[in-house]
């Protein structure tokens, strides 16, 4: 299983210092959605030029025009973009095709989504890499938040897929026995004290 960390802050400097300290133990560096919508497109070339050898992930949780947006992500150095799995089918074909002329992937995450196993196999079969069984930073919040549902739908969905919704050290081995190939963790690396401890510590609970 891929670990991936979700920079969730708001400039490209604070990003840069967040990857070098994490850089080591993970395998896929995410620009969170306030972070591009912060500091722009040019956030995802300073990562992919700082860490050429990691898989960079842009956050861009597309809606709509889904060639467009995958596209100018792509060119700014992402390796793969996210769409929204509550998007129109026309959104997600337009940021496969995208990710198809420059040799890149989308992931589809389906926050918000009801029926997420369903829609899971629906966006592989138009052409997605993998889906992200997602709950987000709002939803984490409410009461009686679990993402044991997460790990459900993933394991019911029977195709590849990534889990975010607060994961930490303690959590982190179940979302691996379900199946995932790729746990999210942000807020348990970048609120840490000690970013890159926190990090080892996530990689050292995969076996
Ligand atoms: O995409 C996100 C919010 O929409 C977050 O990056 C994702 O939820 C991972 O962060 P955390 O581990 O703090 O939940």
């Amino acid at each position: 299983m891929k670990l991936q960390f979700a920079m969730d802050t708001l400039t490209t400097e604070a990003a840069l210092e967040l990857a070098a300290a994490a850089a080591p133990h993970v395998d896929i560096l995410e620009l969170g959605t306030p972070l591009i919508k912060a500091a722009g497109l040019s956030a995802i070339t300073a990562i992919k030029a700082a860490h050429p050898d990691k898989i960079v992930f842009a956050d861009l949780k597309t809606m709509d025009a889904g060639e467009l947006e995958a596209d100018i992500a792509f060119t700014a150095g992402a390796d793969l973009v996210t769409v929204l799995g509550v998007a129109g089918d026309s959104t997600i074909v337009g940021a496969v095709k995208a990710a198809t002329a420059h040799g890149k992937g989308i992931v589809v995450d389906l926050i918000g989504v009801a029926d997420k196993a369903a829609r899971a196999k629906e966006v592989i079969a138009l052409g997605a890499q993998f889906v992200e069984m997602h709950a987000g930073l709002d939803e984490q919040a409410e009461e009686g938040f679990t993402f044991q549902t997460l790990l459900d739908d993933g394991a019911t969905s029977g195709v590849d897929f990534s889990v975010a919704g607060g994961i930490n050290a303690s959590t982190i081995a179940a979302v691996q026995q379900s199946g995932a190939t790729v746990a999210v963790a942000g807020g348990a690396i970048y609120g840490a004290p000690d970013v890159g401890a926190a990090a080892a510590e996530l990689r050292a609970a995969i076996v």
